[in-house]
């Protein structure tokens, strides 16, 4: 008898693309900062960059500060390439769980402004 309950079929709140997909919380990542073991969140990606590291035209530094956290503004100040941004695919390898993600839009968690207050 061999179990294989692989949670494949449930549907929830995956990306159609790939019923495999892993996701991390921001404290799971957060373990993965330092030069040996390197992760990153990038737009509620999670890249494991850690070969990656001492090739980045940018420095190891930058990347390594940024290393365990959410680095989506600083990629985006930097204002990187579109060969920039294709590299991140090789380095892909979950996504930041729901719970983590900064609501950009979903749900009913609206924050109420008091602009039209008159
Ligand atoms: C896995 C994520 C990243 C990838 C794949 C990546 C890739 C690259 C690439 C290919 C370049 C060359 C210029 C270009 O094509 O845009 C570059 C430059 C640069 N990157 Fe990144 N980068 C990443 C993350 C970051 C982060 C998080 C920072 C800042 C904290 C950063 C800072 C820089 C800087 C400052 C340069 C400019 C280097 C220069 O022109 O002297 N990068 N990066």
């Amino acid at each position: 008898m061999g179990e294989e309950m692989k949670n494949k079929s449930s549907s929830n709140h995956l990306p159609a693309e790939d019923s495999d997909v892993k996701f991390f919380t921001r404290e799971e990542v957060h373990a993965h900062n330092m030069s040996k073991d390197a992760w990153l969140i990038i737009h509620d990606k999670v890249y494991d960059i850690t070969r990656f590291l001492e090739e980045h035209p940018g420095g190891e530094e930058v990347l390594l500060e940024q290393a365990g956290s959410d680095a989506t503004e600083s990629f985006e100040d930097v204002g990187h390439s579109t060969d920039a941004r294709e590299m991140l695919q090789q380095y892909y390898i979950g996504e930041l769980h729901q719970d983590d993600r900064k609501n950009e839009c979903k749900k009913e968690v609206y924050i109420t402004t008091s602009k039209d207050s008159r």
